[in-house]
């Protein structure tokens, strides 16, 4: 099993700037765990405290259990690959692949064979002699996640590797990222600010907003119980409906806004009085021409076709922009631009979230 790594109250200040605020989290050894956030949230700033190119102002960071404090980059146990890859264009593949090797003072031929079979991990067999101009985007990725692998490291940090890459190259390195991981058993902390990426991939994920923790989950607990109002917005796409919380019956809160009533699931701070929203994704809403009881009035602007679904752009009385997923098979009944429609939603579907 690969090391554990912990973050115990951890901050990380660049003179006024508080990149990171008092940040705890634990990642188990062999997980792939990813840390998403919008840009300049901390995430590059995490990789580099755990990695040791930093130090944190204050708390702590341990890999597999043991303290990092006084211990430098190239003392721990563990291997980055940056977002721009940095390999080196005028040595071979394989050299590439074993300068880690080489600054240890590994034997040539060792080095070569340890490279042969990191190339055959990355299903890149025979490419060893080639120079990098010569490789794909993705196959460059492919060595360059070899590189990072050969010193054996426990914990593997990947700051937006794929970013550089176009979406189909991107959505199959996901895959084989995944894949990857699994194979060797390396504790992989990814960061990225693509919601898609980390869910596709993750065993965990670490929700990050200005520096501080939101949430850490399984991707489907993000998307089914975002714990903030910004998880709920950040991953996914959903509908908001803030108010007033009026009551709070059997675990359901019901918030009176400018849109009328709406009720759902009452999350951990939600207190009778308080501000608060209710959280709705597009796939729970039901789409009439008739009026129903607690049914929103809005007028549907657009449909866009997105594979799987089609999405309704609508916009509510009061001018609020509403999303509401179709199906395909009911696609041919949907309704046209500039149509009235009454959108509406079951309260269990729904998320009522305090507004801090
Ligand atoms: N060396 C530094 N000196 C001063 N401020 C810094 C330094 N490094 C990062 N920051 C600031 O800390 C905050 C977090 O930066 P960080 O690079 O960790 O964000 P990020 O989430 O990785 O962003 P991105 O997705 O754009 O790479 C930003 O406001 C950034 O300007």
């Amino acid at each position: 099993m690969s090391h554990s790594v912990d973050l115990m109250d951890v901050e990380m200040a660049f003179g006024g700037v508080h990149a990171v605020r008092r940040l705890s989290a634990h990642v188990e050894g062999g997980e792939f765990f990813s840390i998403l956030g919008p840009s300049g949230c901390g995430k590059t700033t995490i990789l580099r405290l755990i990695a040791g190119f930093i130090n944190p102002t204050a708390g702590r960071v341990l890999i597999g259990g043991k303290d990092m404090a006084g211990i430098g980059a190239d003392r721990r146990p563990t291997s980055m690959i940056f977002q721009s890859l940095a390999l080196f264009p005028l040595m071979s593949v394989w050299e590439n692949i074993a300068f880690g090797l080489e600054v240890r003072r590994m034997p040539k031929a060792d080095r070569r064979r340890r490279a042969e079979e990191l190339l055959e991990l990355i299903a890149l067999p025979g490419y060893g002699d080639r120079m990098v101009h010569e490789l794909s985007g993705g196959q460059k990725q492919r060595v360059a996640i070899a590189r990072a692998l050969a010193v054996e490291p426990q914990v593997l940090l990947l700051d937006e590797p794929l970013s550089a890459l176009d979406l189909k190259l991107r959505q199959h390195m996901r895959a084989e990222l995944r894949a990857l991981q699994k194979r060797t058993g390396v504790t992989f902390i990814y960061i990225t600010h693509d919601q898609s990426e980390a869910l596709a991939m993750s065993d965990r994920v670490a929700v990050m907003s200005a520096g501080v923790l939101q949430q850490i989950a399984t991707p489907r607990e993000l998307y089914s119980s975002p714990a903030t109002p910004f998880v709920a917005k950040f991953v996914g796409e959903t509908n908001e409906f803030a108010g007033k919380v009026s009551r709070t019956v059997d675990g359901i809160a019901v918030v009176d806004g400018p849109h009328g009533s709406f009720a759902g699931r009452a999350g951990d701070e939600v207190v009778v009085g308080g501000t608060a929203a209710v959280y709705v994704r597009p796939e729970a809403v039901t789409v009439s021409r008739e009026a129903r009881p607690d049914s929103l009035e809005a007028r549907a602007d657009r449909i866009e076709f997105e594979g799987a679904v089609a999405m309704l752009h609508a916009t509510s009385r009061e001018g609020q922009p509403l999303l509401a997923a179709i199906p395909n098979q009911l696609l041919s009944r949907a309704p046209a631009a500039g149509e009235t429609v009454w959108l509406s939603f079951v309260p269990d579907e729904a998320l009522v979230l305090a507004h801090g």
